[in-house]
């Protein structure tokens, strides 16, 4: 562990103990995103595996073509040691009411998103550990790295530990999933949530997509071409972000002319000001008050006539249109786009 160089306890392969994991079964629920990669690099690091899946899912095929074992998620889950929740947030607490008979003492229960449980949305019982082990990545990078044998950061969280061994056999989990290759950092489940909800809001997913549309529709407002607007304001976000991830934002500013060092310093924090600091300040005390989860639960139970409307406003955006348009004249991203599609499972 690295105790001396950061403010937080972070992992590697050498701080994680296989043996914590080595005789237990885990019970991946879920195919997706997340599900797929945990359950291939369990299986590859050797951990016994089996997938919990409806019995009508598309997946289950893929899963077993993946060399997987499948079972239906109450199923899987009695026979489990772990339990590792990688079905969307919005269906885990049916799922968890589907599959909590099958816990026994000792048994763990794992999350890659602490949604459930701060909220209070899945109450498990006291007699099993509640863990959290919580990639900082979309799950076919998680996948990809494995295989490359390179690594992804993750975040580790205990909320119970009734065994003792609960911390001891997350990092084991982490390190059959090749995280502790890069790192594991050491956190709470409240942090997790509060700053991976605020993150994806205000800055990863929200943010960024909203700051290309609007950069994209001042300019194409002020009369230039879209293909114009799609290259400046979205395409070369990649390359700008790639430099960033790289080396820090001294990478990327020196790599850019001294005008656009110049301009994009003087100028961006006039563009995201204080105002967008105050709208921040307010998202990220949604998040914290629950005001925000509130919304999302009450959202879906109302069958998510919001999410619906904003999710097809967002895909009927010219923006997606003129980039539909330009990549496919682009050999290197047709081939990107293969590549993803064979490492997909089959889409829900
Ligand atoms: N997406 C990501 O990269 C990240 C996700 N997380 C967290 O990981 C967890 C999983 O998220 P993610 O991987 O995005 O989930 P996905 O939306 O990709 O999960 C889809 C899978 O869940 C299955 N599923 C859906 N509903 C049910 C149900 N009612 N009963 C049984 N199985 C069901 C689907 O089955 P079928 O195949 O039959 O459709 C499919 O296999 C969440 O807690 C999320 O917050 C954390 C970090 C990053
Ligand atoms: C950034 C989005 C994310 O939080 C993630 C991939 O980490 C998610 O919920 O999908
Ligand atoms: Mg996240
Ligand atoms: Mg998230």
């Amino acid at each position: 562990m690295s105790e001396t160089e950061f403010t937080v306890p972070v992992y590697y392969d050498n701080d994680a103990n296989s043996d914590a994991i080595a005789n237990k079964t885990v019970a991946v629920l879920g195919y997706g995103s997340q599900g797929h990669a945990h359950a291939q690099n369990l299986d590859d690091s050797g951990v016994d595996v089996v997938v919990g899946l409806r019995k009508d899912s598309d997946s289950w095929t893929q899963a077993e073509n993946d060399g997987l074992r499948v079972a239906t998620p109450d199923d899987a889950a009695a026979e489990a040691d772990i339990v590792s929740m990688l079905v969307p947030d919005t269906v885990q607490p049916a799922v968890f009411e589907a599959i909590s008979d099958g816990l026994e003492a000792g048994d763990t229960l794992q999350f890659a998103h602490g949604f459930n449980i701060h909220y209070n949305q899945i109450q498990p019982p006291e007699d099993v550990d509640v863990t959290m082990i919580a990639p900082k990545t979309p799950g076919h990078l998680l996948r990809r790295n494995y295989v490359e044998d390179t690594g992804t950061p993750a975040l580790l969280a205990v909320y119970q530990n009734t065994t003792d061994g609960a911390k001891e056999e997350a990092l084991a989990y982490a390190q059959a999933i090749g995280c502790t290759r890069a790192g594991v950092v050491e956190t709470t489940f409240q942090e997790e949530v509060e700053t991976d909800l605020f993150g994806e809001q205000a800055v990863l997913c929200g943010g960024i997509t909203s700051l290309i549309k609007k950069g994209y529709e001042t300019l194409v407002d002020a009369g230039y071409s879209p293909e114009m607007a799609y290259f400046e304001c979205l395409n070369e976000m990649k390359l700008i972000v790639d430099l960033m991830y790289e080396g820090g934002m001294a990478e990327m500013w020196n790599s850019v002319s001294d005008t656009a060092e110049y301009g994009g310093l003087a100028v961006g924090p006039e563009i995201v000001g204080e105002g967008v600091r105050e709208n921040m300040d307010e998202a990220l005390e949604q998040v914290q008050n629950g005001e925000f989860a509130r919304e999302w639960i009450l959202e879906n139970q109302a069958g998510r006539p919001s999410y619906t409307q904003l999710h097809a406003a967002d895909r009927n955006h010219d923006i997606e249109e003129v980039g539909a348009r330009l990549r496919a004249l682009f050999s290197w991203a047709e081939e990107a786009e293969e590549e993803e599609e064979a490492e997909a499972p089959a889409d829900d």
